[in-house]
């Protein structure tokens, strides 16, 4: 069987190359093309037409939408991902109706965009092709700010002890980079650095992918498929997003924690395996405790250690070491002259407050990098690439939840984050369901969610009018 193929549209060299590599990394043969007549010419021309298809939607000469067009009346079968900017989500909405398979928005994580692929063409990817079985070596945790001095000698101690370390900090602030280097540091650094996070692939392949299962164990398992316990084996396993993980497989990991040996989905033969688990969480997991929705005595398992890792606004010194490295790593994988931030522009970084911490400024820097017109970067172009992404508005809200979460506290409410994050998903989820007339792929969409996302957050139960009462 050929491997499958993915075909990468987007006018922007930066964006094709970092997705083409992915995509290779994880063991696709991937095609990128500049626009929309060239894919399409190719597309008519091809021997092998593509698997799956990414692409833009604003691209000088025809746009996304009419490519997506243009091939449906082809091929009504192929799977397209439309990948749009934030700001174009409201005109992109109609890219469902046009037969989108998925949407992603733009910046996006890599490794969304390699889990939607995995989605697509199939679970049982060839076994080679693991994408997080990256080589460890060579991948520099930056920083001299007194905390992440501290987690660096954090690190080198607890390198050389098996035990579980929990990592916690907000989305991009290096939790992965964190696992990777404890793998690194150990005596595992041979073995395989295996990572998954739970809460890119849907719950119910999340237990196969972990444990791994036997031909015929389930509809579409035609091969045997090891799982990422297994691939471990000897090394180190990286657990992203662990808070996110369903309950009835949280029993389940605890035990093949406690015990070291597990059965594959549909098997008979006992698997055991040697696995130092490294796990991170954005999310406050006491709460989610005290909440019922993770179990206390998995977290106390994974928790034996904690290492915390600060918000990059609260270790801006950071930010032009950060930025640096950054812009001449895009430089040298993009054959681009390196360029050199005005001392203005990295004021302005410096300012930003990064929700998105070190990936953020790593997305800017690679804009930037590709983007920006001379050697030099100004003020200017740092705004630029930055984006409008804070109307006043948004000001006004953070002030209302401010007020919100000083009365609530006063009362004494204990779960303000759990009620606060549900508000807000029931907000966002009721406006965009409100706007799409209740079509909830379009109201994905809208909200730069994939649809399996917007389905879980729904849940049983969690579909209500519009405007009905809180
Ligand atoms: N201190 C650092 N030095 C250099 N690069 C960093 C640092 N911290 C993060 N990065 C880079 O930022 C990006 C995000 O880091 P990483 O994926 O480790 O974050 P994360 O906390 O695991 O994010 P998420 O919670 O969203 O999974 C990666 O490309 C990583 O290489």
């Amino acid at each position: 069987m050929p491997e499958p193929s993915i075909w990468i549209v987007d006018d922007e060299a930066a964006i094709r190359f970092v997705l083409a590599t992915a995509l290779r990394d994880a063991g696709w043969r991937v095609d990128a093309f500049a626009d929309a007549t060239s894919a399409l010419a190719a597309f008519d021309a091809a021997a092998n037409p593509p698997d799956l298809l990414f692409t833009d939607v604003r691209m000088p000469g025809d746009d996304g939408l009419v490519l997506l067009d243009r091939l449906k009346q082809r091929r009504p079968e192929l799977p397209v991902v439309v990948m749009s900017a934030y700001t174009d989500i409201a005109s992109t909405a109609g890219a469902f109706r046009a037969g989108a398979h998925e949407f992603l928005s733009k910046p996006f994580d890599l490794d969304d965009a390699v889990a939607l692929a995995a989605r697509v063409l199939g679970p049982s990817m060839p076994p080679a092709s693991t994408p997080d079985e990256l080589p460890v070596t060579g991948e520099a945790l930056l920083g001299h700010a007194p905390a992440m001095r501290e987690l660096f000698r954090a690190i080198g101690r607890l390198a050389q002890a098996p035990l579980s370390v929990l990592v916690t900090g907000e989305t991009g602030t290096g939790k992965e980079l964190v696992a990777r280097a404890l793998h690194r540091e150990s005596p595992r650094a041979h073995r395989p650095f295996v990572a998954l996070n739970t809460a890119a692939i849907p719950a119910e392949l999340l237990e196969s992918e972990l444990f791994g299962h036997e031909a015929g164990a389930f509809t579409g398992a035609q091969r045997r498929h090891v799982g990422r316990f297994e691939q471990a084996d000897g090394g180190t396993l990286f657990l992203d997003e662990i808070g996110d993980m369903p309950a009835a497989l949280q029993t389940r990991l605890l035990r093949v924690l406690q015990q070291g040996e597990f059965f594959r989905v549909g098997g008979r033969e006992l698997v055991r395996v040697d696995v130092r688990v490294v796990a991170a969480t954005h999310q406050d997991l006491e709460a989610r405790v005290a909440s019922g929705q993770f179990r206390a005595d998995l977290l106390h398992r994974l928790d034996v250690v904690r290492l915390r890792l600060p918000p990059l606004r609260e270790r801006r010194e950071d930010i032009p070491l950060l930025a640096a490295h950054f812009l001449a790593q895009a430089a040298t994988r993009l054959g681009a002259r390196a360029k050199r931030f005005d001392r203005d522009a990295l004021d302005r970084l410096a300012a930003h407050d990064w929700p998105g911490n070190v990936r953020e400024l790593e997305n800017v820097c690679w804009r930037l990098a590709a983007l920006a017109p001379g050697e030099r970067i100004a003020r200017a172009d740092v705004d630029a690439a930055l984006g409008t992404v804070e109307p006043t508005r948004v000001v006004d809200w953070e002030q209302a939840l401010a007020d919100w979460a000083r009365a609530a506290l006063e009362r004494g409410d204990a779960q303000l984050h759990d009620t606060a994050r549900e508000r807000l998903d029931r907000v966002l989820l009721d406006v965009a369901l409100e706007r799409t007339g209740g079509r909830r792929g379009e109201a994905a969409a809208l909200l730069g969610l994939g649809r399996n996302t917007l389905t879980r957050k729904l849940g049983p139960g969690r579909v209500r009018r519009p405007r009905d009462a809180n």
